[in-house]
């Protein structure tokens, strides 16, 4: 079995989405938020989960509230720590010691749009494609190894809600997936890059493999 912690800021629903799927393997062993209001925690008490809070405004500074994040991830002993909606940029050392077994779930399709507001800005920007990333952590905001991506067409009349809510569907899809295959083997990160086995079908699909 599996151990993971998941990190939220707002509703939760990647966290919900992760739960749901009832994922072989994975226990969810704590849902933590650094946001007293969040609605994911009430939803995840409801299902027996349970949650903590850690207010990152009762801190002095990032790293302060870092250190006391990670003393209450580790009493867990997680084997993966998903964030979902969480808001609070991470601070190198908590990168660090989290590093190959952090994921995040971003809404764009990386490296375009890292940050915040991009559905906006891919508008802005006249994009026709939009979409999510789910990808490990790294010291650098939205810059680490991608795991798995999901394209969204961006159709006439969108704006930056209805797009939204187009490409979190999808996330809800990618996460679950993604953290399955974490749990269950299903490739490896090496030199920051996330390795997949080819598959028999994909082989013999290939144009490299000799034809008949
Ligand atoms: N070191 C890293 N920290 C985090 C990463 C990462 O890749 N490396 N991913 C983010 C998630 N994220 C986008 O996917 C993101 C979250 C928060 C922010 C941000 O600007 N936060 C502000 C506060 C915003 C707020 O409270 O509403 C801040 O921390 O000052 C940008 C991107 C999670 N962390
Ligand atoms: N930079 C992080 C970020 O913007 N994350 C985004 O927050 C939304 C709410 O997630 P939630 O419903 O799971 O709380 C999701 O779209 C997620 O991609």
């Amino acid at each position: 079995m599996k151990n993971i912690v998941i990190l939220i800021s707002g509703r939760g629903s990647n966290m919900q989405a992760i739960v749901e799927a009832g994922i072989p393997g994975a226990h969810i062993a704590a849902v933590i938020s650094n946001r007293p209001d969040a609605a994911g925690l009430a939803w995840a008490a409801t299902r027996g989960i349970h949650t903590e809070v850690l207010d990152h405004k009762a801190f002095a500074s990032r790293e302060a509230f870092d250190t006391a994040l990670a003393e209450r991830i580790d009493s867990f002993a997680p084997d993966l720590v998903v964030l979902a909606g969480f808001m609070r940029i991470l601070s190198a050392g908590f990168t660090r010691h989290y590093q190959g077994r952090m994921l995040n779930v971003h809404p764009s399709l990386l490296p375009a749009f890292t940050g915040l507001n991009t559905h906006q800005r891919a508008l802005d920007a006249g994009c026709m494609l939009a979409g999510c990333t789910v990808h490990f952590v790294t010291a650098e905001l939205d810059h680490g190894p991608i795991v798995a991506q999901g394209a969204v067409a961006i159709l006439p009349g969108d704006t930056a809600q209805t797009l939204a809510q187009r490409t979190l569907a999808v996330e809800h899809q990618l996460y679950p997936a993604a953290v399955h295959d974490f749990v269950s083997g299903q490739f490896t990160l090496c030199d920051e890059r996330v390795i997949r086995p080819v598959t028999a079908q994909q082989q013999a699909g290939s144009l490299l493999s000799p034809q008949p």
